[in-house]
């Protein structure tokens, strides 16, 4: 099978696991949309052509959020893939705090092929954010959500100069709304 047909039928896989989730936002987008756009970012943006990084970009939240199991991964699309889809998936039996914080300290330990898909996940979220506050969200959760999401992608660093930029660019924007908010005094001086 040619990369292009196997990328295609990974993208399949994940748009029938995904079929009947929605983001948190207002209008309901469709799950499928984020992985789609991890993996979009990383091929367009990131200019990474790996196929294996691709394939656990689209398939990065399976496990996490839908009843796909690792060895289901693992015997249609082989160890490697479900091996970086692992590692940056969320163990769900833990508390949201244990699972924030170990997001934060297991980064740097993580394979180069897995920083790059939490990168451009990071990314691809924050952007979300950006466009639209999802249902119930506090500001003060946006922000913590920017600091938190700060901290993982430190972690990841060295992996990708055009991802790490991109990153580094949404973070100040956002410090600086922030500081213009609750300190605009300093910002005058
Ligand atoms: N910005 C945004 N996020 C949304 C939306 N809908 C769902 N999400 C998901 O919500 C998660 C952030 O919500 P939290 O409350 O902080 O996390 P939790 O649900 O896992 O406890 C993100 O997961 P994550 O763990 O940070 O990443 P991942 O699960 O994608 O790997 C993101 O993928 C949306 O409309 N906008």
């Amino acid at each position: 099978m040619s990369d292009i047909t196997i990328l295609i039928d990974t993208i399949n896989f994940a748009a029938q696991k995904h079929t009947n989730q929605r983001r948190k936002d207002k209008v309901k987008t469709p799950y499928i949309n984020h992985p789609i756009g991890v993996m979009h970012i990383l091929s367009q943006e990131a200019r990474i052509s790996d196929l294996e990084t691709l394939q656990a970009a689209v398939l990065h939240d399976v496990i996490e959020d839908t009843d796909c199991t690792p060895l289901e991964i693992e015997t249609r699309f082989g160890t490697n893939v479900k091996d970086i889809v692992m590692e940056v998936t969320d163990d769900k039996s833990l508390s949201s705090i244990e699972r924030k914080q170990l997001q934060i300290s297991t980064a740097p330990k993580k394979s180069r092929k897995a920083k790059a898909v939490k990168l451009a996940d990071k990314l691809n979220n924050l952007r979300d954010l950006q466009n639209s506050t999802p249902i119930g969200w506090t500001k003060e959760r946006v922000q913590e959500y920017f600091a938190w999401s700060r901290k993982v992608v430190e972690g990841c660093k060295g992996t990708n100069q055009i991802l790490e930029n991109l990153l580094d660019d949404i973070f100040e924007k956002q410090l600086f709304k922030f500081e213009e908010k609750y300190y605009p005094c300093i910002l005058r001086d």
